[in-house]
Parts: C-alpha cells; structure tokens; sequence
C-alpha cells in the first residue's frame, strides 16, 4: 500500500488484516544531519538535516524557490484527538509541515487501570492506547514515512499502574519512544511510590531492549507549580533521580531525555531567567538528550501569545541546545488541540529554528554574567538532594511534602505534595520475588532464578512475544458499540454521497472558527458574538477567546460553532485556473509581434513588489517573453497611465491596485474604464488590473479586460495579452 498525495488516507484499508501487522523496525531514530554550510536553494545552513520529499514549507518559501530546509531537532507534535482514525489523518498533515515525532496522548485515567485495554474505544482528551490503535498508527506511519521520505517516532506513556504491560505492549508494537519517570505516578497520579519505581525498573529494562526513547516527566512540574519558575532547583533533582534510576535500569544515555520547559513567560523578564536555567541543565546533564517542551503553564486562550512563548522557547533550545523541539498546540488554554493548532504548532518550532540556523555561531553567552546565576542554580538544587539525603531518601522526601513546593529551595513554602510511602493506589502489592522465582521471559529486570547456560531467558517456552511475535495474543474488539466501525459507520453517508463539512478534530464534527470585533465591553461583545452566531444559523456556538482592544471602545471575539449542513462536491463549480502558455508558444508569440505595455500602481498607493514581479525578467515577469514595458512607478494617477499609454504606443495598461480600503481600487478601475472611452482609445488598449485582492470578475464588472489576483506569474498576463491581440487580429 501507498500513499498518493492527491488522494486521502483510507482508514479502512489500513484496518485490514492488523492482526498481521509487524512493525517495520524497533527503537528510536535521528534525522540525517546535514554537513555545516550546507546549501539549499540560495542559501547556506549550519544545522539542518536531510529534506523532505513532500512537504508543505513555509507561507514564504514560494520567494525562496519553494525551500523547506528541515533544522536537525527531531520536531514533535501532540495528538490527542481521542480518535485514532483521526489522529492519523493529522499525524499525515503534521508530517507534511515537518514533523517527526509524533506524541498520542493517552485517556484521561488509562494511568489507573491495572490492566491492558483492547480495540478501538473512543477516548476522552487522548486515545485508549490499545494494541490495535497502536498498530494502525504505527502502520499509517509506515506509510506516511514513505510519502515525506523520513522516518517517523511515533510515541506514548509508560505510566500508571500497569506501566510494566504497557511497556512490553510498546516494544511488541514497535512504539519508538514513551515517556516513563515514576515521580510522575507519585506525584500526579496518587500511585504507590514503591510499586511505582519497583514497575519503572521493570518498564525501563524492556524500553531499553527495544531502543525506545524515554522522556521523563519533569515538566509536569512546571505545569502544575503554583509559581513555575521556583521548582527550577527541584527540577534538577526530579531530572537526576529519574535519570539515574533509568541508567541503573539498563538504559543508555542517549536514550534518555529530559524533558525541560522554559518555565516563565512575559511580562516577566523571561529570557534572563529561562536561558540560565537552560544552561544549567544542558551543563549538569551534558552527556544526555533534551527534549525541549513549549511552556503550557502559562498559555491562554490567545493563539497569538501563545505562539510568541513558543517562539521564545525555541529561541533557548537554538541558544542552548535541543535534541528534541516538542511543540505544544497553541490552543493548550482552550482545547484539546484541533488540526490547525497541531499544524500551527509545527510551523513555530520549524520556522524559529531555520530562522535562527547558526545562530551560536555570531551570539555567545556572557558567561561573565551568567556563571554565579548558573552556579546558584545548581548549588540549589544539590543542597537539595543532600536534605533528601538527610531525610532518608527519595520516599521519605515525598512523604515530607519536599516536592511541588512552591518555594524555592532552600526556601519552603510547606504547600508541596505529600504522598505516603504506604499509601496511593497500588499500595502493599509489590511481593519480594521467591528464592526459586524464575519468569522465562527475555529482558525481566531484577532477580529471575534461571537455569545456567540458557542462551536466552525464553528458549525455555520457545519464545517470548519479544521474540517470537507470533506469540502475540492479538485481540480485535472487546466492545459491539464502542469500537472504529461504529464510528465509521455514522459518517459513511457523508463520504458516499461526496459531502462536505467544516472540521476542528474529527471529520464531519461541523465545526467552524469565526472571529469578529464588537464594539462593546466584554460581558458585551460576548453576548453580541452568541447572538450574532445564532442569527448566522449556527450551532452550539461557544466563545473560545476574548482579546480586549479597549475595556469600553471594543473587543475582539473569537468563536466555535457548528455548521447545520454538508457541501456537495460535485455540485462545487471551482473557479477556472488562469490560462498559461508554454514558455516556447509566448517566446514565439512576442518574438513575431511587438507589444509594448505602460504599468505602475495606481491612485495613491505605494505597494510596488507585485508588479515588479509581473514585470521584471527576473522573476519571470512578461519582460522576460519580449514584451517591452514602461514602468510609471507608484501612485500614478489614471489620467496618466492612459496618457503614458498613448504616447508611449502601449497595446496594454498593467495597474496594480494593492490597497482596497474603501474600494478606492473599485473607484480607480472606473475611472481608467471612463478615460479610455473619453480619449478614444478604449478598443485599443488592454486594461489589465492586478492585487492581492482582485479578480476577473470584479475587474470585469468595472469595466476592466483582465483582473489578475494572489499568485499571478508574468506567464499568465502575458497569455492574457498575446490571446487579446491575437483574436483582435483574426477578427
Ligand atoms: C511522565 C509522564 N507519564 C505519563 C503521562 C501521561 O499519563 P496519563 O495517561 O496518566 O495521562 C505524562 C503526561 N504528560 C502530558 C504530555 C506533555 N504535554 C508532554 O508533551 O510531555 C507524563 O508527563
């Protein structure tokens, strides 16, 4: 099976024959990174990798030769859709935009259940992780590897109580990397702290036989702090003792990653405090990977400041170093993040990472300024761990509240989490393995009482499913309604019919975006907004972000509604592509016929790179066919683009008209239109206009011969011309 970009993913296709499917490879993957000074396009790089074969680059790159240079940071991007037929649409969309990383984030509670759940269940804020949603991912990723050109890491958590299954269940599926840190069982999720590191050592062992990549959970710390940027000392005691641990675990350095935040945003002074953090902890932990994560504890509903803080973030791991660029919906503050802000996501972490490509190779760290600051940071955080120490341990500190306190060690607040070591979920069923304890499983972490001289742990039960995935037991669905089919099931007359509907996150949801600016007060503005929607026919319209332009003047008002009705396909008539004639037929055309054009931009506006670009040779302009222009400049009057015309003898007029406030450039066309007929030389040139926001039609009903808009290459107002003139000189 293959993927066609013109033709979309066909979920049931890759539903088929799943109890057969076998993961491709095992274990986590790098991008290919590309020599210093690389070139691509016009342009040299320091820190980029190989590209993509298909991609979707950047709103820019068309002025670039269309580049897409991919930064050497593996680029994640979190799902979480409860939908696996849906997530793997979006994880298509994402690695088109430059993802390689792709994070599904688990149900709500799938932490607290002792077991492996089975099927395609629905989930709530994340997916059941489910041998058979793992399965179809990894199998849709598989093929959209082969559509980019580069391998993919799909992702999950190694947490809760059944953490040690879900383990084996993500080296079986071939998962590539998985967060596991049992200080977040502890502390986020109420889980016995002994049964918690006893199934982590476990867990660790079997993601380290199958080459995963572990994140640790040092993040959630930051996110769940009252003031973030005080847990910064106990972040480096969370990162150490969960990357010790890991190490004694049977894990290897470079497959571990610290997952670090920038903790604080503006109107703080961020960056003074989030670099030194940065540095600290990429000099304490230099021989491990980091995985930088966007901040998400203090993102709002408001996309563009969200998306300032990760541009900042970013802007620390260029400074620093990051290995991993997770990136972080920029709607986190109001939703579980929709397509677009998956994708809006992916483009900050690419764009502010080629943007700042070399960036060490010009700026430094003053470390003059920095060192005391760094090194406080780190004598902080070892006091710290000596008090730990003192206590007792790791249990003892829990069970004294030394985490999550929101002062800043050594300053206590008291208002930490306590957890008892014999209390939380999963409390009292840790049981001493026996002195004849022996499992006949490969890659069982702690005492196995195995006979000598076995080659391997399974060659007594012919195989374990590590080995052997023939011995998988593979369990199709558990539940008649809950399941993929079902839900495939209630949109498939939409897709047989060819309908069409909005989406946010599941395909046929409905859902629109739509912003307006009232002129009121907030409690205002926000009742307008509904009612507005309502009078639109809109459904189920919910405010989902406020910006206050003035507490009185006006405020602007962002919503989600649903849409009561489907589009049909086949009755949609698409506007008709510009027509365009070959380089040769124009060459040729122009070479027999002299044409002669005046240009500028009309009435009183200055925008003049669009024009130029239809003009001039090297951008392929019509100058580039042989036709010969006079550039009138900006501003010009209509008077004087029909007497340029004239005297200059031109078969044709090119007006730009970029500025449509108050429809000046409706105005413009009509008076040019009126000119030409007054001068008596309406039938003899060609008005052609062109702008951003300009048609065919609207040039047309003012009076205009063509209207060019978004996108017009010289080659397509240079047919409009040559076919003009050609069917005025057969007629
Ligand atoms: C160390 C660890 N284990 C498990 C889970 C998830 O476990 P539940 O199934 O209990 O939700 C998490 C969650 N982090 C959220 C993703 C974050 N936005 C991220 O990108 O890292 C975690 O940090």
């Amino acid at each position: 099976m293959k993927l066609e970009p013109n033709k979309k993913l066909n979920v049931e296709e890759i539903l088929k024959d799943l109890d057969k499917y076998r993961p491709k490879r095992k274990g986590w993957t790098w991008r290919e990174k590309l020599p210093p000074k690389t070139k691509i396009g016009d342009f040299e790089y320091y820190e980029v990798s190989k590209p993509l074969k298909n991609f979707v680059a950047l709103p820019a790159a068309h002025y670039f030769k269309n580049i897409d240079p991919q930064p050497q940071e593996v680029i994640t991007s979190e799902i979480a859709s409860g939908r696996f037929e849906e997530d793997i649409r979006r994880m298509r969309m994402a690695a088109w935009h430059g993802a390689d990383h792709i994070m599904v984030i688990r149900t709500l509670g799938q932490s607290h259940m002792d077991g492996l759940i089975e099927g395609t269940p629905e989930g709530i804020g994340g997916i059941p992780i489910t041998r058979k949603q793992l399965r179809a991912s990894r199998k849709a990723l598989d093929l959209i590897e082969e559509e980019v050109g580069r391998p993919i890491n799909f992702h999950s958590y190694v947490s809760g109580v059944a953490g040690p299954e879900v383990a084996v269940l993500f080296a079986e599926e071939g998962v590539n990397g998985a967060h596991q840190d049992p200080q977040y069982n502890v502390l986020y999720r109420g889980i016995n702290m002994i049964r918690s590191f006893v199934d982590a050592a476990v867990a660790k062992k079997i993601m380290a036989s199958a080459n995963m990549l572990q994140i640790d959970g040092a993040h959630n710390a930051n996110a769940s702090a009252k003031f973030a940027w005080k847990v910064m000392p106990e972040l480096l005691v969370q990162h150490a003792i969960n990357s010790l641990y890991s190490v004694k675990a049977g894990m290897k350095k470079e497959n571990i990653a610290l997952s670090t935040v920038p903790p604080i945003v503006s109107p703080t002074p961020e960056f003074r405090l989030n670099f030194v953090y940065a540095l600290t902890i990429r000099e304490l932990f230099k021989d491990y990977k980091f995985r930088a994560q966007m901040n998400t504890r203090y993102i709002e509903s408001d996309l563009f400041d969200a998306t300032r803080i990760h541009v900042l973030d970013t802007l620390i791991s260029r400074l620093t170093k990051a290995d991993i660029q997770s990136t972080i919906t920029p709607d986190e503050g109001r939703n579980v993040p929709w397509h677009i802000n998956s994708i809006r996501g992916v483009e900050t972490a690419k764009h502010t990472l080629i943007a700042l490509d070399g960036i060490k190779e010009m700026v430094q760290v003053n470390w003059d300024n920095v060192r005391e600051k760094v090194r406080e940071l780190k004598m902080r955080a070892i006091l710290m761990l000596e008090e730990i120490v003192e206590m007792g341990g790791y249990f003892e500190a829990v069970e004294n509240g030394m985490f999550v306190d929101n002062g800043e060690y050594p300053e206590r607040m008291g208002d930490g989490i306590v957890r008892k070591k014999d209390g939380g979920i999963g409390a009292g069923t840790v049981v001493p393995r026996d002195k004849d304890y022996m499992a006949p499983v490969c890659h069982h972490f702690g005492y196995n009482n195995l006979p000598e001289g076995l080659e391997k742990p399974c060659d007594l039960i012919g195989g374990c499913t590590l080995c052997n995935p023939d011995k998988i037991q593979y369990i199709d669905e558990l539940d008649e309604e809950d399941n993929v089919y079902k839900r495939l099931e209630k949109i498939r007359e939409y897709k047989e019919n060819n309908l069409i509907k909005p989406e946010v996150e599941w395909s046929y949801d409905g859902y629109i975006q739509l912003d307006m600016t009232i002129p009121e007060s907030e409690e205002y503005a926000e009742a307008a907004a509904l009612e507005i929607c309502k009078r639109m026919g809109l459904e189920d319209a919910q405010v989902i972000s406020k910006t206050v332009l003035h507490p009185t003047e006006a405020t602007y008002v962002e919503l989600k509604a649903k849409v009561p009705f489907a589009i049909k396909k086949d009755d949609l008539v698409l506007p008709k592509k510009p027509e365009v004639m070959s380089d040769d037929e124009l060459f040729d055309f122009f070479a027999k016929h002299k044409v002669k054009v005046v240009a500028g931009t009309v009435g009183n506006d200055e925008h003049n790179v669009g024009i130029r670009e239809i003009l001039d040779i090297k951008h392929g302009g019509i100058e580039k066919y042989g036709i010969k222009y006079e550039y009138l400049g900006t501003s010009v009057p209509p008077e004087k683009m029909i007497d340029a015309a004239i005297e200059f003898g031109a078969q044709a007029i090119l007006a730009s008209m970029i500025v449509t406030h108050n429809d000046v450039h409706v105005e413009n066309m009509k008076k040019l239109h009126q000119l030409a007929i007054e001068k008596g030389v309406r039938d003899k040139i060609l008005l052609i206009v062109g702008g951003t926001q300009l048609n065919d039609d609207l040039a047309k009903e003012n009076g205009m011969d063509a209207g060019f808009g978004r996108g017009t290459k010289g080659a397509h107002v240079a047919t409009f011309i040559a076919k003009k003139l050609k069917e005025k000189m057969e007629g």
